[in-house]
């Protein structure tokens, strides 16, 4: 075991930001996606990973400081360096000689900036700089905590494919924070679930898929039409604009299905759908802490 984190508590001043009362084991290897709402507490489980907060409760590790590497929202950097000195420093190397570097330098269409002191890059091409040196770094326990904010279209999808083929196969554990679900569906298999700074749940992202959805659903707008049509088919919370479906077997599916094409309506079927998962994991989180019952007994 890499971490695990035991009746953690997290204040800011008085207020609790964080507290996780069951415990929370990470693995060699293991590719965790943190996902939650805005203020949920995510930032702060990854500050509190890296020894940046104060807290109570244990955080146990074998790592020492130097076997972490994070690209936090907000970086700082000696602002009157030239970018090409601040990475050279920090990564103790010279891009002349390290071709690795030189790879990802091109790979990020990265060189004009190199010449540039760090305070004059854009907000995407120090995201772009930080994304180099901590790749670079590849330390076992990697932090990417919304690694694709900010950055555009194009530079996102790069970036993933980068990610992607760059930890394949490899035993770097990486904690990855995101809004993006489909950069999650991607990168990460495992989910921990952040709501006001509790854990709503943490596993395996195919055994929570399955928990709280079954083996698939079928999303389609939420409209009066659809309503009527699917009002015999087992619903799950969904956000507001769509009904979401579960099936809990292929013969369900293909019933479904044939009902929706006969009829003309536009639906997406997925087996991994991490926002109608979290909806639900978060609806039977609440549900649970009114009556008391647990979902995860
Ligand atoms: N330095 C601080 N001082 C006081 N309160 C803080 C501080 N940092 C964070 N908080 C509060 O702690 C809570 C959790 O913040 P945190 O940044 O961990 O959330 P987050 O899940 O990362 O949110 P986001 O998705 O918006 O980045 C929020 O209510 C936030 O306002």
């Amino acid at each position: 075991m890499l971490v695990e984190i035991r009746n953690l508590q997290v204040f800011y001043g008085k207020f609790q930001a964080l507290e996780i009362d069951r415990p929370i084991r990470i693995n060699e290897g293991e590719r965790i996606g943190i996902i939650g709402s805005n203020g949920a507490g995510k930032t702060t489980l990854v500050k509190t990973l890296l020894g940046l907060t104060t807290y109570k409760g244990r955080v146990e590790t074998r790592l020492k400081p130097q076997d972490m590497a994070a690209h936090l929202q907000f970086n700082h950097y000696v602002s009157t360096m030239s970018v090409r000195h601040v990475l050279e420093t920090i990564l103790d190397t010279s891009i002349k000689t390290n071709q690795r570097l030189r790879e990802l330098i091109e790979y990020f269409e990265f060189e004009e900036c190199l010449k540039k002191r760090y305070k004059s890059l854009s907000g995407g091409q120090k995201q772009r700089l930080t994304i180099i040196m901590v790749m670079m770094q590849d330390a076992p326990l990697t932090f990417y905590d919304e690694v694709t904010s900010g950055l555009d279209f194009e530079t996102r999808q790069r970036l993933m494919e980068k990610l992607l083929q760059w930890y394949e196969g490899k035993s770097n554990t990486l904690c990855i924070v995101s809004h993006y679900y489909e950069e999650l569906e991607l990168l990460a298999d495992h989910l921990l679930i952040l709501d006001q700074g509790r854990v709503i749940d943490y596993g395996r992202k195919q055994e929570l898929f399955q928990k709280y959805c079954g083996e698939s659903i079928i999303t389609l707008d939420a409209n009066a039409e659809n309503e009527r049509l699917t009002a015999s088919y087992r619903k799950l919370a969904a956000p507001a604009h769509l009904i979401a479906l579960a099936c809990r077997e292929q013969a369900e599916e293909e019933e479904l299905a044939g009902l929706l094409i006969r009829n003309n309506i536009n639906f997406k079927r997925s087996s991994s759908d991490i926002e109608i998962m979290s909806v639900n994991a978060k609806a039977a989180y609440a549900k649970e802490h009114e009556s008391g019952v647990s979902v995860n007994d």
